[in-house]
């Protein structure tokens, strides 16, 4: 038996956390034979529910769940925790963009940034999930010197899975022949689903398709996905949010598969004129934990625009942050 890793969880007694630490429990994110530790962080309120999910947690009997404490002090949620999936934040109503969610949400990743620096493993896999992710995830990071930036991430993934179940439902093809979906720039409706490199069963999407499919639907049906669950649901996606959060650890702690990438918000290198520092949906592949950008894809006039209006976006967000003094 492997030596357990300890996972730390925010928002655990909410939406997302309950569908998503019984699949960690259950190793759908890490394997089936690595056991875990449980960390999980709550406001003080909601630690009563929080204890009512740990009941559920023990009365799974997951044998690889090894321990399970909560905390409402992110230095004793986050102590020595291999990955964090910062999750607790609020959940947008109908009507607003994920964006305007920053000044109420801001506020909490700045001291988890602070907490993960000071008491996290060195090598923390960090994802946020709780939204404005992108902008969410380079508060975290600024604010959490001692490690380093590339060990921040934002969760661009539910929207990736988003891309992969439209594409297959409009070819009548299975979402296992896809490969090469991109999800570039920010969790939000200026994100840029892209079929230009993407294969089903072998053959380039973009002839399966029509353009005014791909600009006029599949396009903007993925990027609003989330408000028009907003509005069937009354509350925001949960359950494949959780999904995507076990997609995106699973794959940066074990791997892609080979000819195939995912889509991961990272930190911008520059790579594809993206401006440096900005936490930006990319295609990466993954190998022994380590995190790379697919790099030399052809990028079309089209792809270019839609590509740079995300980056704008972001850069907005960042500017905003930094007039509420949230990052340098
Ligand atoms: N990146 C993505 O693709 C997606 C992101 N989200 C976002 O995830 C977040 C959580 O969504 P839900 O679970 O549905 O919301 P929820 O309201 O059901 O749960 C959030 C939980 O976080 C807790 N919380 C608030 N502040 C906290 C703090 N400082 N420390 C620890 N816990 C804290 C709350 O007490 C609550 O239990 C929202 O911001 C939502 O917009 C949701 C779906 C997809
Ligand atoms: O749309 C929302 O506010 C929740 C979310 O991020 C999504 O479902 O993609």
């Amino acid at each position: 038996m492997k030596t357990p890793v300890r996972v730390a969880v925010t928002g655990a007694a909410g939406q997302i956390g309950y569908s998503l630490l019984f699949r960690i429990a259950s190793g759908a994110m890490l394997g089936d034979d690595q056991p875990v530790i449980l960390q999980l962080l709550e406001v003080t309120p909601a630690l009563k529910a929080l204890q009512g999910v740990v009941m559920e947690l023990q009365d799974g009997a997951y044998p690889l769940l090894t321990e399970v404490v909560t905390s409402d002090d992110p230095m004793v949620a986050f102590k020595d925790a291999d990955y964090a999936l910062l999750v607790g934040a609020m959940p947008r109503k109908a009507g607003m963009e994920r964006g305007d969610l920053l000044s109420a949400n801001g506020g909490i990743f700045k001291p988890q940034g602070e907490a993960l620096s000071e008491v996290a493993s060195r090598d923390v896999k960090v994802l946020v999930v709780g939204n404005p992710a992108n902008t969410n995830a380079l508060i975290a990071q600024q604010n959490a010197p001692k490690l380093g930036a590339g060990q921040f991430t934002a969760m661009v993934r539910l929207d990736h899975n988003r891309a992969l179940s439209q594409l297959s439902a409009k070819t009548g093809k299975p979402v296992s022949g896809i490969r090469k979906m991109t999800i570039w720039g920010n969790h939000s409706s200026t994100q840029y689903p892209d079929l230009s490199q993407t294969t089903v069963d072998g053959t380039p999407a973009l002839e399966l398709v029509a353009q005014d499919w791909y600009e006029g639907e599949f396009i903007p049906t993925v990027a609003k996905r989330g408000a028009a669950i907003i509005e069937a649901r009354g509350a925001s996606s949960a359950a494949s949010a959780a999904s995507a959060a076990i997609d995106h650890m699973r794959n940066w702690a074990l791997g892609t598969a080979p000819g195939d990438w995912v889509s991961m918000g990272i930190p911008s290198d520059g790579s594809y004129g993206v401006p440096e520092g900005l936490i930006y949906g990319f295609p990466v592949t993954v190998s022994g934990g380590k995190y790379e950008i697919v790099q030399g894809l052809e990028v079309s006039d089209f792809s270019r625009r839609m590509m740079d209006a995300t980056a704008k976006e972001l850069t907005e967000e960042r500017d905003a942050v930094r007039e509420l003094g949230l990052v340098k």
